[in-house]
């Protein structure tokens, strides 16, 4: 199946984002954008020193997210991006250039995902912050175009899954945008 929309990987830090992302734009054959590499260097180093971002530091690095996805959208080409998009109105701002763009929410139990963290290194992101990030979760929402997944399944099963997701959404969506 080719995919036909953007798709934006979200969830808290640990969640998986950059792990199935990777994996989703491999089985469909397009690139994948990691988020983390697009935040300015003041927010890297902001969650460096243990500080959790706040809606004034993502502001500009959503809007590059956002503004880079339709862009390639327009091009013919949907890209699979991961980003936390912790915010309701964080994923209203990603989507502004590309309605058509599917959220899958990673979905995990705090416990579970820190021990993923533990087990992992990474550039600037301090395991200290999770419970931030939890603080400043909402949940994709019913009338958001998106998918859960369970991060307790395998990584291919959640492609799998979200393959056969994807399907459903596009017959009850004819019209991409
Ligand atoms: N579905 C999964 N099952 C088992 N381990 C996973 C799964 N998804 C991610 N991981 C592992 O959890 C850790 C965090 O994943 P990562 O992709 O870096 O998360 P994020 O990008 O959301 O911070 C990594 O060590 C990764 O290999
Ligand atoms: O909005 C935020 O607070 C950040 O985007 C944050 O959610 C993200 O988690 C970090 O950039 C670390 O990256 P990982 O999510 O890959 O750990």
């Amino acid at each position: 199946m080719a995919l036909r929309t953007p798709i934006i990987v979200m969830g808290v830090s640990g969640s998986g984002k950059s792990t199935i992302g990777a994996a989703l734009a491999a089985a469909f054959g397009v690139e994948f954008i990691d988020g983390d590499d697009l935040h300015p260097s003041a927010n890297k180093a902001k969650m460096a020193a243990g500080q959790p971002l706040d809606d004034e530091d993502r502001a500009p690095w959503l809007q590059i997210i956002a503004l880079r996805i339709g862009a390639e959208l327009a091009e013919g080409r949907p890209i699979v991006v991961a980003c936390s998009a912790l915010r309701r109105r964080y994923r209203d701002q990603l989507v502004a250039y590309a309605p058509s763009t599917v959220f899958v929410h990673l979905v995990g139990d705090p416990d579970l995902i820190a021990d993923r963290q533990l087990g992992r290194t990474h550039e600037y992101m301090p395991v200290s912050l999770l419970a931030s990030q939890f603080d400043a979760l909402e949940p994709l929402e019913e009338d958001e175009r998106g998918i859960r997944v369970d991060v307790r399944r395998d990584p291919a099963e959640i492609v799998a899954d979200v393959r056969d997701a994807l399907g459903v959404l596009d017959e009850g969506a004819p019209d991409h945008g």
